[in-house]
């Protein structure tokens, strides 16, 4: 089907949705959407902008969020100003112990507290983002009939998805990497990993101004993630010290809060950098630093990697080794095969591997355009809407 057509048949599907809605329950009828997703950035930060997005597209849906105590759900979510409801429930370790009773009696509660949720509440809607917490909510659902799916960020999916997919109706796949790792009757649609808004709303030129960078010269991110890298930052640092001067080349870095005081005393007794090193312990302010950027070094986050493919930037990647199931490596991986990045695995990282990398692709143009065509087309940036309007069309299958 091209594209024209899929968007017909979505903006039909959401018609009807409307018209359902209406007829049913006259014009002060909202459609009422749980969003559950948590423990890491990685899976709040996608429920919070497909949620954003559905209140773009239907001003008035009423959604709200399922977390627990213990995630990092319990401060983002309230702060981007949707309600969140708690629920007990707690993860399984890989490995058998006496915290795995414990885990078995949490699943109980777990699912006791999303039942009441949903009698309450009465959702027309679920959608899981991942984590542990979104499991209780989105099974229950699923089986009582209330239409639900969930988003897969990673190239190899994480336990719980891999398990509702036995009951939900849709997955959205951030990778297509992903697709056969999913056995369960759901229907799996690649659409890419949700990003927000912002993301896309800088131009370079408009970038560079805001940091005063140099219009003549190439523009490295480095970032090791939310929490920055300790092996990536040791790296960076000898790289920045051949680099610093340089009239060709000019460099963003965040360290993570944690590594900054460290890093900046490392800088002082090395003499000090030129002004086009330009390092912080976090960039708040991400959006520009990636309208900014010829090329990325970064960890394989699937959001972080999201939004460089969305603006089309090649990158260095150095996956996360401890990251769960080494699942970084596959979503780098995934993008080493299109063509848009190059992996070196953290265990075979040192300055001057990176420092032969950057330099490689600074001096041949060709190749670093030839990954940033790879990277656009890897990219996109119409996941979040994709997902939104394919998620609440879903609603037409409620059985009533
Ligand atoms: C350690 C770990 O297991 N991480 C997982 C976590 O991602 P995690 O949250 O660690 O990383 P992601 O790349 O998915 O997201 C990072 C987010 O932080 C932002 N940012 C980062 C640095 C900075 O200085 N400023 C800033 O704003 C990025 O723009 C991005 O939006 O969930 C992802 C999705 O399930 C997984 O793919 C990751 O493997």
């Amino acid at each position: 089907m091209d594209q024209t057509a899929a968007g017909l048949v979505i903006s039909v599907a959401l018609n009807n949705t409307d018209c359902l809605y209406r007829q049913q329950n006259g014009d002060n009828c909202q459609m009422k959407i749980i969003v559950s997703g948590g423990g890491t950035g990685g899976h709040i930060y996608p429920a919070l902008t497909i949620a954003d997005t559905i209140k773009k597209l239907y001003p008035d849906a009423e959604i709200r969020f399922v977390g627990t105590t213990h995630g990092l759900e319990k401060d983002l979510v309230p702060r981007a100003g949707y309600p969140i409801d708690f629920i007990d429930v707690q993860g399984f370790k890989r490995s058998l112990s006496a915290d795995t009773f414990r885990s078995v009696y949490k699943l109980f509660t777990g699912l006791g507290d999303a039942k009441k949720l949903l009698d309450t509440h009465k959702p027309d809607l679920v959608i899981g983002t991942g984590g542990y917490v979104c499991g209780p909510i989105v099974f229950l659902a699923a089986i009582k009939g209330i239409p639900a799916c969930v988003q897969e960020q990673n190239a190899l999916p994480g336990v719980t998805n891999k398990i509702l997919s036995y009951f939900v109706k849709t997955i959205f796949l951030g990778y297509k990497e992903a697709d056969k790792y999913f056995k369960g009757k759901a229907q799996k649609i690649f659409t890419g990993n949700p990003i927000r808004e912002e993301i896309l709303s800088h131009t370079r030129w408009e970038a560079l101004r805001f940091f005063q960078l140099d219009v003549q010269k190439k523009t490295i991110l480095i970032t090791g993630g939310s929490l920055g890298a300790a092996s990536l930052n040791k790296a960076a640092f000898q790289l920045e010290k051949e680099l610093s001067g340089r009239d060709d080349v000019q460099v963003l870095h965040a360290t993570g809060k944690n590594h900054y005081e460290a890093y900046k005393k490392q800088i002082e007794e090395a003499g000090g950098f030129q002004s086009n090193i330009r390092v912080s312990p976090y960039l708040y302010d991400m959006p520009m630093a990636l309208a900014a950027a010829d090329l990325a070094v970064f960890r394989a986050g699937a959001i972080g990697l999201a939004e460089l493919t969305a603006r089309g930037i090649p990158s260095i990647l150095v996956p996360f080794p401890y990251a769960t199931a080494n699942h970084q490596e596959f979503n780098a991986r995934a993008l080493e095969a299109a063509g848009a990045a190059l992996v070196i695995l953290d265990r075979e990282l040192n300055g001057d591997i990176l420092q032969e990398k950057v330099e490689r692709l600074l001096q041949h143009d060709e190749e670093l355009r030839q990954m940033r065509l790879a990277a656009g087309r890897a990219g996109r940036p119409e996941a979040a809407v994709d997902i939104a309007k394919q998620a609440v069309a879903l609603i037409n299958t409620k059985k009533r």
